[in-house]
C-alpha cells in the first residue's frame, strides 16, 4: 500500500487509553491508513499509566474502529502497527525507555526518523512532555519532529503565554501544531473557497451589502463525563476562545495573497487583532451567558447542569454563551458578528447566518409583510452545504414575490461525530502544512478578547440557571439581537 509520496512516521500518542484516542485518534489513522493516505511505513506508540500490553491495546483499538465506525471487518493487519507502553509522564526514567522503543520501531517501519508527539492528556502536563521530549533527546533523530497539541491551550492569557513560553523552549513554532478541530471540518474549510473563489460574493462581503452575521454551534449533549474539565472551563473557553473565533477570523479575513499557510494565517490573526475589545462595563450589553436547568427533550427528561454530579450544585460555570463581536476595520464597521453556543440546546447544529442589507424600496411584497433579506447560510454539521435565500415571482398572475433557496448539499455528508476532522488534521500533521493548527497569535488575541468577558463574569455571581434543557438559551440571547433590530435566523439545517 506503501507509496513513494505517503507520509511515514511513529505516531507517539501521549494519554492513548483515554477517551479522545478512543473516539477520535484511532479511527482516523484506520481511515488514513484504508484510504492509502499513509502506507505501511508508520507505528503508534500508546502511553499511559495503566499496565497494559501490546495485546490489549490492540483490542482495545479495535473495539474503537467497531464503535466509531460501526465495521465488521478485521483489522489485524492495521493493528499490528499498534504498540502500548506503560509511562508516566512524570517520570523521567520512562523517557529514556520511550527513545528506545521508538527507534526500533523507526528501524523496523523505515519511518526515517519522523515522530509525531501527540499530547491527548490533560493540559497540566503539555509544558512539562515538551520539556522532557527536549531533555531526553527524543527529538533528536534523523528525521523531523513535530508535536500535537489538543485544547484547551491555557486557561487564560496568562496562561496560555507561560504554557507557550514553556513548549517554545523545545519546539520551534512550526513544528507545533495547536488542534483547533473546527478547523478540520469540511464547512469551516469551505468558508475561504464560498468566499475567495466566487466573485458574486467577494464583492458584497462588506459592511456596504452585510447586515449582519450570526454563528451559531449549538448541541444537544449535556456536560457528560467531563465535569471535572468543563466546570473549571465553561462555554466561553471550550467553545468561544477557540472554535467559534476561528470561525470569525475566517468569515472576516481579508484575502490571503498567496494559499500559503503564512499568507492565510496573516490574515487570520489581522482580522482577531481587530476584534473590539470590550472595555469591563460594555460587557453585558455585549455578551449573554447561561447554563441549563432541567427539561425534556424528544420526550426525555433531563436533569439541570448542577443536578449532573455532586460538585456542581453550586456551580456557577456557564454551558451557553451568546455574544456580540464587532470588527473594528474598514471593511466590517459596524456590522455585528453574533455567535451563540451551548449544550443542551434544542438541536445539534452548526451553521453561519450571513444576513444581507435590505434593499431602499421593497415594492414586491405588501408594506406590512415580514421581510425576506438575502442570507446566505452554511450548514457545517450535520449536515454540510450552503443555501442562497432569495426572492422569486410568485407564479401566477401579480408580481408579487415570494422567497425561494438555492441549495447545494455537500456529497459528503457525514454524521455527527465522525472523526473525518481529525483524520484530516492528522494527515496535515504528517505531510507537515499547519495551516488548519492555530498559530500562536491567533490564540494570543482570542484569549485577551475572551479573558475580558470572562473576568466582568468572574466579579458578578450570574442567575443560573436561566434556561431550560432542550431550548435555544436563555431569551437575553435574543434580546442581544433584538436590541439592534435583529432575530436569529431560525433556518432549517438541512437546508
Ligand atoms: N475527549 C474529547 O472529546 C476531547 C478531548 N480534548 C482534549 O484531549 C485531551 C485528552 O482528553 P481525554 O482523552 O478526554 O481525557 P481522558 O481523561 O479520557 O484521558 C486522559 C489520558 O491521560 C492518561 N494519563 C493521565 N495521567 C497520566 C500520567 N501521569 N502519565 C501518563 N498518562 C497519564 C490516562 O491514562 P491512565 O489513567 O492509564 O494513565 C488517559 O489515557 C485533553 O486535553 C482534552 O481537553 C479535546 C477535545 C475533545
Ligand atoms: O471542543 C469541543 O467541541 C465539542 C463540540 O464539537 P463538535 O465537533 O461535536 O461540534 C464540544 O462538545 C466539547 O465540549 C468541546 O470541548
Amino acid at each position: 500500500m506503501t507509496n513513494l509520496h505517503t507520509p511515514k512516521a511513529v505516531i507517539v500518542i501521549f494519554g492513548a487509553t483515554g477517551d479522545l484516542a478512543k473516539r477520535k485518534l484511532f479511527p482516523s489513522i484506520y481511515k488514513l491508513y484504508k484510504s492509502g493516505k499513509i502506507g505501511d511505513d508508520f507505528a503508534v506508540v500508546g502511553l499511559a499509566r495503566r499496565p497494559w500490553t501490546n495485546d490489549v491495546f490492540r483490542t482495545n483499538v479495535r473495539e474503537s474502529l467497531q464503535n466509531a465506525l460501526s465495521m465488521e471487518e478485521d483489522a489485524e493487519e492495521f493493528t499490528s502497527h499498534f504498540y502500548y507502553h506503560p509511562f508516566d509522564v512524570t517520570q523521567a526514567e520512562s523517557y529514556t525507555e520511550l527513545n528506545g522503543l521508538i527507534t526500533d520501531l523507526e528501524s523496523t517501519y523505515k519511518t526515517d526518523g519522523n515522530r509525531i508527539f501527540y499530547l491527548a492528556m490533560a493540559p497540566e502536563y503539555f509544558g512539562s512532555i515538551a520539556h522532557r521530549l527536549e531533555e531526553y533527546g527524543l527529538k533528536n533523530s534523523d528525521g523531523w519532529t513535530r508535536l500535537v497539541i489538543e485544547k484547551p491551550f491555557g486557561h487564560d492569557l496568562k496562561s496560555a503565554k507561560e504554557l507557550n513560553k514553556e513548549i517554545r523552549v523545545a519546539f520551534n513554532e512550526d513544528q507545533i501544531y495547536r488542534i483547533d478541530h473546527y478547523l478540520g471540518k469540511e464547512m469551516v474549510q469551505n468558508i475561504e473557497v464560498i468566499r475567495f473563489a466566487n466573485g458574486i460574493f467577494e464583492h458584497l462581503w462588506n459592511n456596504r451589502s452585510i447586515s449582519n452575521v450570526q454563528i451559531t454551534s449549538s448541541e444537544e449533549l449535556g456536560v457528560e463525563e467531563r465535569a471535572r474539565y468543563y466546570d473549571h472551563s465553561g462555554a466561553a473557553r471550550d467553545m468561544v476562545q477557540n472554535h467559534m473565533l476561528q470561525m470569525v477570523a475566517l468569515l472576516a479575513m481579508e484575502p490571503p495573497i498567496k494559499l500559503t499557510t503564512d499568507e492565510i494565517r496573516s490574515e487570520k490573526v489581522k482580522a482577531l487583532r481587530a476584534l473590539r475589545q470590550l472595555e469591563p462595563e460594555e460587557v453585558d450589553e455585549y455578551f449573554v451567558r447561561g447554563q441549563y436547568g432541567k427539561g425534556t427533550m424528544k420526550g426525555k427528561e433531563l436533569v439541570g447542569y448542577r443536578e449532573e454530579a455532586d460538585e456542581l450544585h453550586d456551580s456557577n460555570t456557564e454551558t451557553f454563551v451568546a455574544g456580540k463581536v464587532m470588527i473594528d476595520n474598514y471593511r466590517w464597521a459596524g456590522v455585528p458578528f453574533y455567535i451563540r453556543t451551548g449544550k443542551r440546546m434544542a438541536e445539534k447544529c452548526t451553521k453561519i447566518v450571513v444576513e444581507f442589507k435590505d434593499i431602499p424600496m421593497n415594492l414586491y411584497y405588501k408594506e406590512e409583510a415580514e421581510k425576506h433579506p438575502n442570507l446566505l447560510v452554511i450548514n457545517i454539521q450535520p449536515n454540510e452545504g450552503i443555501t442562497l435565500y432569495l426572492n422569486a415571482k410568485k407564479s401566477g398572475m401579480g408580481s408579487m414575490a415570494e422567497p425561494i433557496q438555492l441549495s447545494y448539499t455537500n456529497n459528503g455528508v457525514s454524521g455527527i461525530n465522525t472523526p473525518e476532522a481529525y483524520e484530516k488534521l492528522l494527515f496535515d500533521c504528517m505531510i507537515g502544512d499547519t495551516t488548519n493548527f492555530t498559530h500562536w497569535d491567533e490564540v494570543a488575541h482570542s484569549w485577551a478578547f475572551i479573558d475580558t468577558v470572562l473576568n466582568r463574569w468572574q466579579e458578578v455571581k450570574a442567575d443560573f440557571p436561566n434556561y431550560t434543557s432542550g431550548s435555544m438559551g436563555p431569551d437575553a440571547a435574543n434580546q442581544l439581537l433584538e436590541k439592534d433590530g435583529f432575530h436569529w435566523w431560525d433556518v432549517a439545517k438541512n437546508e
